[in-house]
């Protein structure tokens, strides 16, 4: 992307409501600069647009932290829709649980804490799920990714997050775990016909995958 222009679109979306605004803020006093672990605002709207704009009801969400892409999800289901979150932390997550209640979405999100790979295995292998994102640990996407596609239904959508590693998945040398991960992950994704998927560069890279 051209020089400059991303902080120009980034500033050009939709803003955050001051309930994400708090979020922000809160995480990043009782967390530090864990916080950048928080997706950026043009992220969050994307999800709320996808998630509506697709008729999504039935969400899940590896990797929740402090609730904000959670919200963003939720926020585009109807009111009978559920969004199923996956995260280890019982710190981190009850942040998110006191912001889902003061958003009014605790009754649409369900939390199960423990690894991600045991709470998806664990679910009927039946193609329920409308939308997924994927942002956890870079080393496991393969296998929430491989877990996920049978759960999905027919052109149900998955969301992976950090797939350009900020800018590093250029290097063909790196010994980055996280990296070399997710360069084999997105080299997998671009040839698996069971989806039709796009590499977006929002944020820090958003592959969205379309199952067939
Ligand atoms: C990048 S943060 C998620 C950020 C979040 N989507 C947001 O909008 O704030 C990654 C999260 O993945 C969680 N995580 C790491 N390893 C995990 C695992 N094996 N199973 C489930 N969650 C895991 C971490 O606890 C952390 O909360």
């Amino acid at each position: 992307m051209a020089h400059g222009i991303y902080p120009y679109l980034a500033a050009r979306c939709s803003p955050p409501d001051e309930l994400l605004i708090d979020l922000f803020a809160e995480t990043r006093q009782k967390f530090g600069e864990r916080s950048v672990m928080q997706i950026g605002a043009e992220l969050g709207a994307l999800l709320t647009i996808l998630t509506a704009s697709t008729g999504a009801r039935r969400a899940i969400e590896v990797g929740t932290f402090t609730g904000y892409s959670s919200i963003c999800i939720a926020r585009g289901l109807p009111d009978d829709g559920h969004l199923l979150c996956c995260d280890v932390s019982e710190e981190w997550t009850s942040l998110a649980r006191h912001y889902w209640k003061r958003a009014g979405l605790d009754g649409r999100i369900e939390l199960r804490l423990g690894p991600a790979a045991d709470t998806i295995a664990a679910l009927p292998a039946e193609p329920v799920y409308d939308i997924a994102l994927i942002d956890a640990d870079k080393t496991s996407y393969p296998i929430y990714y491989d877990l996920l596609v049978p759960r999905l239904r027919p052109g149900g959508l998955i969301l992976v997050d950090n797939v350009l590693q900020n800018g590093k998945v250029l290097d063909e040398r790196s010994q980055d775990a996280d990296v070399r991960a997710i360069q084999a992950f997105n080299e997998a994704v671009a040839v698996d016909d069971r989806v039709q998927a796009v590499l977006l560069a929002v944020s820090d890279g958003l592959t969205i995958a379309r199952k067939r």
